[in-house]
């Protein structure tokens, strides 16, 4: 495609100057940017307008909603600039695709995959509780924080096949007999595999076997390419099989998920308390850096021997517990797939980040591994009242600057689908909480062990985490 009108250099509403593309989706392309104002690095996305399946809007629409996920990226603005419609937001590091390739092995180290997998599960568990369903996740649409502060936050990108599951009463959508394949092969769930009708617990089966890659290096399907037969293999390691090199707590995390039905909520407390268990029996801490982090400080300075000692006390353990058997492989970053239920199939490009971020040292102290309170919980619920304070808005109509969102007005609720028969969604959600903070709360509290699935959202409440998609978007066909 060429870039008409995001070239190298462009300038978008006199604000946003075009840098360079750094990335290129199945739905559009990624650009690096810059604030002329503000000297603030961005990043753009962009589709045409012209799309015959346009995501963009439902993908503003939804992280608009989660902007105060402390694991979500930073929504600034929004518009359109000549043929494409446009989404301005903050500029993120490596995915951990690539991340997890750089490494040696092509394996991130235990204490690396459980931290992950602790963020990882924390921001579904934000868009579950908005309402919403992923349906894409898989590594590359995870990056690290840009800034050295940040680049140990795990941040969830690419909300475009994103679907609302729950109807604006809050009961779950009835399932649908079938529909067609969402997602990536190789991290899709089981379910997705046999076109059934997706739920929360299918993106955490995602969230399980990108923690089985990074841990082992590798999937047993790996080297297939044909979906189905990726499903037969699923189906074929569906048992404690598939973990039995990773400690017991993998085999917890799979039980749980096997015993979730469609409408459920997985009881996310639970499996990051089985990773942060996983976690502390390595005998690593909260400050134990990421592999990334290791490479970057590379053993200059007091701090980083004290990382790299940690490291291998690390490795001690793993050797002990027999763990750290997997062999090596460096993997592409697999293409996101929608089947129709028809059975028509679009694989697409998934072409990897060439982002040349600048890197320098960071002394920032590292976010505890877990421990979400019900107060960042209610920031969430709260977020879609608040309507984005403090991002900068904007609008599909050219014509707007205005920072309210007027684009909201340009979509259509999608909720209104489904049959009578509902199912109501549980949420342990704390409404009460004033706290605002914006991207900065890591420290969370507790990992309370609350019974989660008790508490409801009331119809007022749900009302307010009701969002609104656009018509032509995947939302309100899928
Ligand atoms: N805010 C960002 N900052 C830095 N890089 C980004 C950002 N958003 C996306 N990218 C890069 O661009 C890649 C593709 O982005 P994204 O997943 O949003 O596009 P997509 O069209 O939905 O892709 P896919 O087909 O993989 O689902 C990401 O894997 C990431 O490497």
């Amino acid at each position: 495609m060429q870039n008409i009108g995001f070239a190298a250099g462009s300038l978008i509403k006199g604000r946003w100057t075009v840098v360079k593309k750094i990335g290129q989706g199945a739905f559009g392309e990624i650009f690096s940017g810059k604030n002329i104002i503000n000297n603030e690095q961005i990043a753009i996305k962009v589709e045409k307008v012209d799309t015959k399946k346009q995501v963009l809007r439902l993908e503003v629409a939804v992280l608009k909603k989660l902007q105060l996920c402390p694991y979500v990226c930073r929504f600034i603005t929004c518009g359109r600039h000549n043929d494409y419609n446009y989404m301005v937001m903050e500029l993120l590091g490596e995915n951990l695709s690539e991340l997890r390739r750089r490494q040696l092995d092509g394996k991130f180290s235990l204490g690396s995959t459980l931290k992950l997998g602790v963020q990882m599960i924390q921001s579904l568990q934000a868009v579950h509780d908005l309402g919403y369903l992923h349906r894409d996740v898989k590594p590359s649409n995870f990056a690290i924080g840009l800034n050295p502060s940040k680049r140990n936050i795990t941040y969830l990108i690419d909300f475009g096949l994103a679907r609302r599951f729950v109807l604006a009463s809050g009961e779950v959508r009835p399932a649908r007999d079938s529909t067609g394949f969402r997602g990536t092969a190789r991290y899709a769930s089981i379910n997705s595999h046999l076109s059934k009708d997706l739920g929360r617990r299918d993106d955490l089966w995602s969230i399980f076997y990108v923690l089985i890659e990074f841990a082992e290096g590798q999937l047993p399907w790996r080297k297939l390419k044909d979906k189905d037969q990726i499903g037969e293999m699923k189906q074929k390691y569906n048992t404690p099989e598939l973990v039995k090199d990773l400690p017991p707590q993998f085999s917890q995390f799979m039980k749980h998920l096997k015993s979730l039905n469609y409408e459920d909520r997985p009881n996310y407390v639970f499996l990051q308390t089985l990773l942060n268990d996983c976690y502390a029996s390595l005998g690593l801490s909260e400050t134990t850096p990421f592999d990334w982090e290791i490479q970057l400080n590379g053993g200059a300075s007091s701090s980083s021997t004290n990382q790299q000692q940690q490291q291998q006390q690390q490795q001690r353990n793993l050797n002990q517990s027999g763990l750290n058997n997997s062999s090596a492989r460096l993997m592409a970053s697999p293409s996101t797939i929608e089947v129709e239920a028809s059975g028509k199939s679009t694989q697409l490009n998934n072409s990897n980040n060439n982002n040349n971020n600048k890197v320098e040292n960071d002394s920032s102290p590292h976010p505890q591994i877990i421990r979400r309170n019900s107060e960042s919980n209610s920031q969430i619920a709260n977020s879609s009242e608040s309507d984005n304070k403090g991002s900068g808005g904007g609008s599909w109509n050219q014509k707007s600057s205005s920072p309210r969102h007027k684009d909201k007005n340009n979509l259509q609720d999608d909720a209104g689908e489904g049959s009578q028969k509902h199912l109501k969604a549980s949420n342990n959600n704390n409404y009460n909480s004033n706290n605002t903070n914006h991207h900065n709360n890591m420290n969370g509290g507790s990992s309370s062990n609350q019974p989660i699935d008790k508490v409801e959202l009331s119809h007022q409440q749900q009302k307010s985490s009701t969002t609104k998609c656009c018509s032509t978007s995947k939302c309100s066909v899928m």
